[in-house]
């Protein structure tokens, strides 16, 4: 995904600094091959010594025995002394078979809200008889961010609980172990990202888990909102999942949630309003200031001043990941221990940059969205927006970093004319063109519309298809998943590799494997110098053995070590649900539903941005902005703050006047001399404004001077100009 000259970033910014999160599909092929039916029964290896612990003895106590429960657990097996928050609340409802929706800030200690209830379950069975041990069910959480997950489990097999994730990132031993664990009902808690309940494999092995599902926990739960900030569409599935798995209770947890947003999640896991749980966002020891920077002034000359002056830990978030760079070399400089960190980087490096700032405490860290999730770190004393975030909710949850000792701490937003257009960029690099969704769709529908059937599986390569359709990958997935759930077309069923090679160590291993499986590799792929070719489509084909069969002798001979197997090319599967478009006029009627969805987005991300420069361009407190803009009645705040720039100055700040220029003719007739599409007027604004995308690679627009050419222009004036010189 390619975006302006500025820097490669991805869609409304966060996409490409969050991704790298998330789990991929390529050890999909593990899944597929290693899930077998799971069997019961198997007795739990952990079971016996806790039957008889004090936690299964009713106290005598007006507390509910499920809140005594959760106490006992806490302390027992965290080591805590007593809850925060609505933690109690949240975990006695879940204890008690209800659902909930968890909203508390970052760092308001969401991760016990289910860790207790997934350790709490087996003592509560015991107490109850309600159930054998090793029928005590799972909690499965699902969380977009790999680090995290594999922070949370570490930390929970050091305190002796049960945990395994799955995700790219574990060797298939793991894996296998894992898979065991689920079979036999031994794991209390399993990690996994949401990407992972596409896969069909995955999810029949956790509707066997003995006990079943007893809590999902998700996390990050506001992005299952089309109306939050950051909606990603696998979170949709997860709500399917829940009622298709037979889910017992749901725990959705997030830091920012809009009343509208927290409706849309109770109302995805039918949650009641009862079991909404919120707290204030009002944070009394944050001081909110902002400030108006001019296109001459010199932001860095303040930000050292500003640094200067509020020494300790600080985090200064900016767009764009060259701009990290930049101005973490520019703060060394002056003397600063600064760092820069950004999706871009290599993990060793972010892992260091990571450990050091927790380390430290007067460390700065000049940051993409990438960094902060998971960072637990209670005294950073600044948190500093060099350029506009995107939204009120990001806003709110990168300030939210600060100050978690509830020492006095400062947060300091700058604004910009020039970064708020860049922030546009992004909004508007993001929509696909008509032109764009009509590929894709005869894409995917005119020949699978003819020779397949309901119930019959397409694959697809996406990488390759965004290129062809000229459509991120980010937004792809958006689209596929739109079909999916608002159109019915067809389901999401996992994902494969279609080329496999290995290099051979031990030819006698291969050569005496008297499997149906080994035979049909052996005749079917192709021996080059170093590597042995497996065309497993093929393979699949002639031999008549199942892909599972064929990847799970690859997998055997490499873990043996008589070869050195990779997998590359990862196509998605998908189950046709209806019948596929197939006339042009069907393909054109979704192409306009798609682009009038697509168009509302836009719209909303342009107003989300609006939305956060209003709310400190206002006469108002800004802390009771904030907390009005998250449902919360100010009742109980002062009427004004005190620690935010308009309660300490009572001056507007304003977003400075430097309106954008009117798009120059002559530069406009020298992109249409030098482009010759006419297909596609998004196109040639984006070439115009300097937005990147995969088709102006392959028409090497990026050697012509006219990229970018009139990056100071309004983006929606460019696309009614070239609107007018486009026959579609
Ligand atoms: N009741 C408690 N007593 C003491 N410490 C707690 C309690 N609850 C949570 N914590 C600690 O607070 C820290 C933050 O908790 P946690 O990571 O669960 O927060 P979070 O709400 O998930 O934050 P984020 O939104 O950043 O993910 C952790 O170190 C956790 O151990």
């Amino acid at each position: 995904m390619h975006f302006s000259k500025h820097e490669p970033q991805p869609p409304r910014l966060s996409a490409e600094d969050e991704d790298e999160f998330l789990a991929s599909f390529e050890d999909e092929e593990e899944f597929l091959a290693a899930t077998e039916a799971v069997e019961n029964g198997k007795k739990r290896p952990h079971d016996d010594e806790n039957a008889e612990s004090s936690l299964t003895k009713r106290p005598k106590s007006e507390r509910s025995p499920s809140t005594m429960l959760a106490n006992r657990v806490l302390k027992e097996h965290f080591g805590l002394g007593g809850f925060r928050l609505k933690q109690e609340a949240a975990i006695t409802r879940l204890l008690d078979g209800g659902s909930a929706t968890i909203v508390f800030p970052t760092g308001g200690g969401k991760s016990l809200c289910y860790q207790v209830p997934a350790v709490a379950f087996r003592y509560q069975d015991a107490a109850l008889g309600s159930r054998t041990n090793d029928m005590s069910g799972i909690t499965l959480v699902v969380s977009p961010l790999i680090a995290l997950m594999k922070d949370q489990v570490d930390s929970l097999l050091r305190r002796k609980i049960k945990a395994a994730v799955l995700n790219s990132s574990i060797s298939r031993d793991q894996f296998l172990a894992t898979q065991e664990d689920l079979r036999n009902g031994s794991l209390d808690l399993l990690y996994c990202a949401p990407e992972r309940l596409n896969n069909e494999g995955f999810v029949a092995s956790l509707k066997a888990v003995p006990g079943g599902i007893r809590l999902l926990a998700v996390d990050e739960a506001h992005c299952i909102s089309e109306w939050g900030h950051s909606f990603r569409p696998d979170y949709l599935k997860i709500a399917r999942f829940a009622k298709e798995a037979d889910v017992e209770r749901v725990a959705c947890l997030t830091a920012t949630a809009t009343p509208k947003v927290a409706k849309d999640i109770c109302d995805a896991f039918s949650i009641p309003r009862e079991g909404l749980l919120t707290t204030t966002v009002y944070r009394p020891n944050l001081r909110l200031l902002v400030q108006s920077n001019p296109k001459q002034s010199d932001n860095v000359t303040k930000l050292v001043k500003f640094l200067r002056q509020n020494p300790g830990p600080t985090i200064v978030y900016v767009t764009l990941q060259k701009g990290a760079e930049d101005l973490a070399e520019d703060l060394k400089k002056h003397g600063f221990i600064a760092r820069a960190f950004h999706a871009g980087m290599k993990p060793e490096i972010k892992m260091q940059t990571q450990d050091e700032f927790f380390a430290s405490d007067k460390m700065i860290v000049v940051a993409t969205i990438a960094f902060g999730m998971g960072i637990d770190k209670s005294n950073i004393r600044n948190v500093i927006h060099f350029d506009i975030p995107d939204s009120i909710e990001s806003y709110s949850q990168q300030v939210g970093r600060a100050g978690r000792d509830g020492l006095p701490s400062v947060c300091l937003f700058n604004l910009s004319t020039k970064d708020f257009y860049l922030r546009n960029i992004f909004t508007y690099g993001d929509r696909p063109s008509v032109r764009s969704l009509k590929l894709l769709l005869n894409d995917i529908c005119i020949v699978n519309s003819k020779r397949l059937k309901v119930g019959d599986t397409f694959a697809v390569s996406t990488y390759h298809q965004s290129k062809e359709v000229d459509i991120g990958a980010t937004m792809l997935s958006i689209l596929y998943a739109q079909l999916e759930l608002h159109h019915g077309l067809f389901r999401a069923a996992g994902a494969k590799y279609t080329e496999y090679k290995f290099k051979t160590h031990d030819a006698g291993l291969i050569s005496s494997d008297t499997d149906p499986s080994a035979r049909a590799i052996m005749k079917g792929s192709k021996k080059a110098s170093t590597w042995t070719y497996v065309p497993i489509d093929q393979i699949e084909q002639s031999s008549g053995l199942s892909r599972e069969e064929l990847v799970r002798k690859i997998n055997e001979w490499n873990d043996r070590g008589a070869i050195t197997s990779t997998a590359s090319g990862v196509q998605n599967i998908f189950r046709i649900e209806k019948p596929l478009p197939s006339t042009p006029q069907q393909i054109n009627d979704l192409v306009s539903e798609l682009d009038k969805t697509m168009g509302a987005q836009e719209r909303q991300n342009l107003d989300r941005t609006r939305a956060l420069i209003n709310l400190v361009t206002n006469k108002k407190c800004y802390s009771r902005a904030l907390a009005a803009y998250f449902g919360e009645s100010a009742d109980d705040m002062p009427e004004e703050c005190g620690h935010c720039t308009w309660c300490e100055t009572h001056e507007q700040v304003q977003l400075p006047n430097e309106p954008p220029q009117p798009p120059d003719p002559a530069l406009v007739k020298r992109i249409l001399e030098q482009v010759p599409a006419r297909d596609d007027p998004r196109y040639l604004a984006k070439i115009a404004f300097g937005i990147k995308s995969p088709r102006m690679t392959q028409e090497g627009i990026y050697r012509k001077d006219v990229f970018e050419s009139m990056n100071v222009c309004d983006f929606e004036e460019l696309l009614k100009i070239f609107t007018k010189e486009c026959h579609m």
